[in-house]
Formats: structure tokens, C-alpha cells, sequence
């Protein structure tokens, strides 16, 4: 495997693959690899012979007072999972590769689909994750990528970006990868103490109590979300949001949408965990 930090390097190799001939996937990720990330690296590895990793801590897309110098980096680790895991190249660029005039003033910015779920609470972020990403894609120009399930709703920001943006690219979702019991696999779930970690997969649980609520005929979804939220708070969880919505528009779900995703966001200690699960309805 071969660890590039620079641009011009990684468009070298790539132009190199293209010139023989070979398929190219690419996996965005943060680092602190766990075996979520690497089941996106097999899922690329089923469509293409070349896989790339990136591994950056994108400023833009943190808020103030968010935990970017915190964010847990761990190049080292993540190279030798990567090596093992038959990676041809991780890309791990500095700040000012990615942002080579400093301050950046080229935005790419998904409307409405941003204002929901976490778009309302980190405001700013899917623009920062929206623009690092097609920087991303311009440098690597893969044929394929893959995103977790886990960002439902930055994998429907970045499918509608590379739609409208016209990026030749096949923007494939991954499942979400669990713990045993039942946790959805996150970097963050390092910062959580042992009695929160122990308490963590209740989110997820309490996302399943609702789709039973909602498959049972549950239709106000409003009183649903605070019954749940209420629920989660009396565990120790500080709530963001408990949201069932439509799983296109991302919009609070009406009782004739067919289609839905139940979302959490919460604070748990330190951290603050995401989980959804989506669910579809019979026609009316
Ligand atoms: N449990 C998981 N299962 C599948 N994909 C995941 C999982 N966790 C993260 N991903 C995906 O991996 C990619 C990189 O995510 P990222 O590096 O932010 O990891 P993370 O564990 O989600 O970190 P954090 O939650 O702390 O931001 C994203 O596409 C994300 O959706
Ligand atoms: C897609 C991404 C790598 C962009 O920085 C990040 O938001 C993430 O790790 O999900
Ligand atoms: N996986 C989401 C990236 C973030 O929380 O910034």
C-alpha cells in the first residue's frame, strides 16, 4: 500500500491506473479506522480493482466549540488496518493541500436537504462536508464511492450534490456495521466511560420501539418523537433530535409518507452518538 500526502501525487497513480486500465473506488473517512470503515473498503473492493482511502479531519465541516482538536487521529493504526486490509493507496492530505489558499471561499452547498436532523444542530457542517468531498472527488475521480448508512443523511446531501454537480461517480450506500450489542460502530464511541458505553445501544433500541410504534399504526409522529426523546433523556441521554421523517426530502414524515427514516441524535457523555433506521410502508 502506498501512503500519499500530496495532490499532485495521488492524480500521478490515478492517471497511471486509468492509462491500464483499472477501476477506481474510493472511501472519504476521518480515520480512527473500526471495522464499519472497513466494511465500505470491501464494499468498494466489490466493484473496483483499485481502492483509495482517504483519511482527513476536515476543518470546514466542525463548528465552533466542536471537537476537531480532540478528534482522535491515529494515522499510524489506521495504515497498518488499511495494508491489511489490501488498500493500494490511502490519501492522507495536510489542511493546506486540501485548502490551498487558506481560508476557503468555494462553497458547495446542498439547499433545503441540509436544514433538518443534524444539518439544524451543526450548522455549516454538510456544507464543509459537501465541499471537502468534491474536492475529494476532483482529485481522485473515482468511478465508485461508498458511504455509510450510518450519515443517512449526508449520504442523501452527497448523492444529490454529485446528481446536480454532474461528478461521473456511482455514490454507493453501505449498512451500518454494529457492535454485538446492537451499538452502531463510531469513532466516537471511544470517548464514552464504561457505564455509557453499557447504556449506549439503548439509542438504537429506542429507534426499534419506534418503527414497532409506527409499523403498528402509529401516525402521529410528533407525539411519537417526544415519547422517545422523553424516554432517552430519562436514560441519561442528551437529546438533539428524534425525528421520524420522509427518507427523501428528509422533511418531518406526513402520515401518507411511505417511505421514512427514524433518526436520533444524543450526547451521551462526551460524545454525541447518531443512529437511523428506515422503514417502508404499505400503500395506503
Ligand atoms: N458503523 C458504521 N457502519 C458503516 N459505515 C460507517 C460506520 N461508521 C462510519 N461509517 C462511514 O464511514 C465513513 C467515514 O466516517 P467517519 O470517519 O466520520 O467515521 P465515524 O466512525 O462515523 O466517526 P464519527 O462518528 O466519530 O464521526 C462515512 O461514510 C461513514 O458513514
Ligand atoms: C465524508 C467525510 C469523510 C467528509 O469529511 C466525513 O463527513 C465522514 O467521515 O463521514
Ligand atoms: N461521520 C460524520 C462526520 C462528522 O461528524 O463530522
Amino acid at each position: 500500500m502506498e501512503q500519499l500526502h500530496g495532490v499532485a501525487e495521488v492524480r500521478e497513480r490515478v492517471a497511471q491506473w486509468r492509462h491500464e486500465g483499472h477501476t477506481i473506488g474510493l472511501v472519504p473517512t476521518m480515520g480512527n479506522l473500526h471495522d464499519g470503515h472497513l466494511s465500505l473498503v470491501r464494499e468498494a473492493r466489490r466493484h473496483c480493482d483499485r481502492v483509495v482511502v482517504s483519511i482527513f479531519v476536515n476543518p470546514t465541516q466542525f463548528g465552533p466549540g466542536e471537537d476537531f482538536d480532540a478528534y482522535p487521529r491515529t494515522l499510524d493504526a489506521d495504515a497498518a488496518r488499511l495494508r491489511e486490509a489490501g488498500v493500494e493507496v490511502l490519501f492522507a492530505p495536510t489542511v493546506e493541500a486540501m485548502y490551498p489558499l487558506g481560508a476557503n471561499r468555494t462553497w458547495v452547498d446542498v439547499d433545503a436537504l441540509g436544514d433538518y436532523l443534524c444539518g439544524a444542530d451543526r450548522p455549516g457542517h454538510f456544507r464543509g462536508v459537501a465541499t471537502v468531498v468534491s474536492k475529494l472527488f476532483n482529485i481522485v475521480q473515482p468511478d465508485v464511492a461508498v458511504f455509510g448508512e450510518k450519515d443517512f443523511q449526508q449520504l442523501a446531501i452527497l448523492r444529490r450534490m454529485a446528481a446536480e454537480l454532474l461528478f461521473p461517480i456511482r455514490l454507493i450506500g453501505a449498512p451500518t456495521a454494529r457492535e454485538a450489542d446492537g451499538l452502531a460502530m463510531s469513532s466516537r464511541n471511544g470517548f464514552l466511560t464504561e457505564t455509557e458505553r453499557a447504556r449506549a445501544p439503548l439509542l438504537q433500541q429506542h429507534l426499534q420501539d419506534a418503527r414497532r410504534a409506527v409499523e403498528q399504526g402509529e401516525r402521529d409522529y410528533r407525539a411519537l418523537e417526544k415519547r422517545i426523546a422523553v424516554s432517552l433523556a430519562e436514560h441519561g441521554f442528551d437529546v438533539d433530535y428524534v425525528t421520524v421523517a420522509n427518507a427523501t426530502t428528509l422533511a418531518p414524515a406526513a402520515s401518507e409518507d411511505r417511505e421514512l427514516v427514524i433518526a436520533a441524535a444524543a450526547r451521551l457523555g462526551r460524545p454525541r452518538l447518531i443512529d437511523n433506521l428506515t422503514l417502508s410502508l404499505p400503500a395506503a
